[in-house]
């Protein structure tokens, strides 16, 4: 089957757009705007230095919110506002370049970085209406971002790799003070998950939304949970990010000066199903593209995830079974399309798996 090429610069006018963007009835957005969702906004930088009373407040906060549907936003973050203004205009830089361009970074399949657009190949039907370019990103390795995007772009993206090699330092930097901030709201110590987090191979995402002229019937990024540990995501001022709680579509906007942050399936499992990582998805318009950046937060591949002993009891037993990282991105990349449920297909998946293993192997004697 041949599967369309999404080139934004051609379909972002049309209406005739290909039905495999089409969502079903169920899944595409309401007409009337989602009302807004109002998440607690974190001074994280007063937080780590200010007083006992402030800090014990935003953790109370943010413990709140993580229960109920994992999503927050930071403020007085610490990131420089030249830094963050750069990245986005790299970011209209490269998708706003030709095709065949862009497709140099093309994904391989089964593999989480490179260039992707509507997933050509990858998915038949309710294709999401955006492109994307993800990389890895390791505080231990602080070549990697620019020799990945010299290597598969070539020399004259150098700066776009010189950008965003800064941009995901500080990410991981954010990304560890706000574990600081988990482990103290769980009654685990701030040093616990800042520890398992301080070596990370995270992946930075930039999602372009080409505008639609079907914005009813499409979708940037169809209801998801975030397989990864933490998000930490800048949107445009355009909106579009919308969360699912309490029955409902409801949206986040947009704040220049503050990133939003949630919890997913990995650091769920970490807090053995305390904190929520919680549906979400973006809507797209006809007027105007919308970017985001996405920082997701993610251990080494080989750490086993597991919640500290203190987070399980009689009353709390396990909620997961032990995994690595490794092996629920593969399951993401090569078996299954992230949805609502991936954390729980997953689950059954490895304990199969792992029986499997124990039927291949001779019964010991
Ligand atoms: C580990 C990942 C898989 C996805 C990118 C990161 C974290 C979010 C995941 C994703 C965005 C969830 C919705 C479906 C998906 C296919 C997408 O729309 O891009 C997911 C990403 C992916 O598998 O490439
Ligand atoms: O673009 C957005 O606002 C959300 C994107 C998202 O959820 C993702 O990339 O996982
Ligand atoms: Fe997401």
């Amino acid at each position: 089957m041949v599967r369309p090429v999404f080139d934004a610069a051609v379909l972002s006018g049309r209406s005739d757009i290909p039905s495999q963007f089409i969502w079903p009835e169920g899944e595409s957005p309401t007409p009337d705007a989602a009302e807004e969702l109002h998440v607690p906004l974190i001074n994280i930088g007063g937080m780590l230095s200010g007083d006992a009373a402030a800090a014990a407040e935003v953790t109370r906060l943010v413990g709140e919110a993580c229960e109920r549907h994992g999503f927050f936003q930071v403020v007085n973050h610490g990131i420089d506002a030249e830094l963050l203004a750069d990245a986005h205009r790299c970011v209209d830089n490269f998708f706003t370049m030709p095709l065949p361009e862009k497709q140099r970074a093309l994904r391989r399949p089964g593999e989480s970085c490179g260039y992707a657009s509507s997933f050509t190949g990858r998915f038949a039907s309710k294709l999401p209406w955006k492109e994307t370019l993800s990389f890895r990103s390791c505080p231990s390795d602080p070549a990697l971002v620019v020799d990945y995007i010299v290597a598969t772009l070539g020399e004259d993206h150098r700066r776009l790799g010189e950008v965003y090699a800064r941009y995901c330092s500080e990410m991981s930097r954010l990304s560890l003070e706000i574990m600081e901030v988990l482990g103290e709201s769980l009654g685990v110590g701030r040093a616990h998950y800042r520890r398992f987090f301080e070596g990370n191979d995270s992946i930075m995402r930039l999602n372009y939304y080409p505008p639609c002229q079907r914005p009813l019937e499409t979708l940037g990024t169809g209801p998801h949970c975030d397989p990864t540990s933490l998000t930490i995501l800048h949107q445009d001022n355009v909106g579009g990010l919308q969360v699912h709680t309490e029955g409902r579509w409801r949206s986040i906007r947009p704040r220049a000066d503050a990133f939003v942050v949630n919890i997913g399936d990995t650091f769920m499992a970490l807090s053995n199903g305390r904190y929520k990582s919680c549906l979400h998805r973006a809507v797209v318009n006809s007027r105007v593209p919308r970017k985001s950046l996405a920082f997701f937060l993610c251990p080494e591949m080989d750490k086993v995830v597991a919640p500290p002993g203190t987070l399980v009891d009689a009353s709390n037993p396990r909620a997961y079974p032990d995994f690595t990282w490794r092996s629920l991105l593969d399951f993401t990349q090569k078996h299954y399309r992230a949805d609502m449920k991936t954390l729980e297909v997953f689950s059954s998946w490895i304990v199969q798996q792992q029986q499997g293993q124990l039927a291949l192997q001779p019964a010991m004697t």
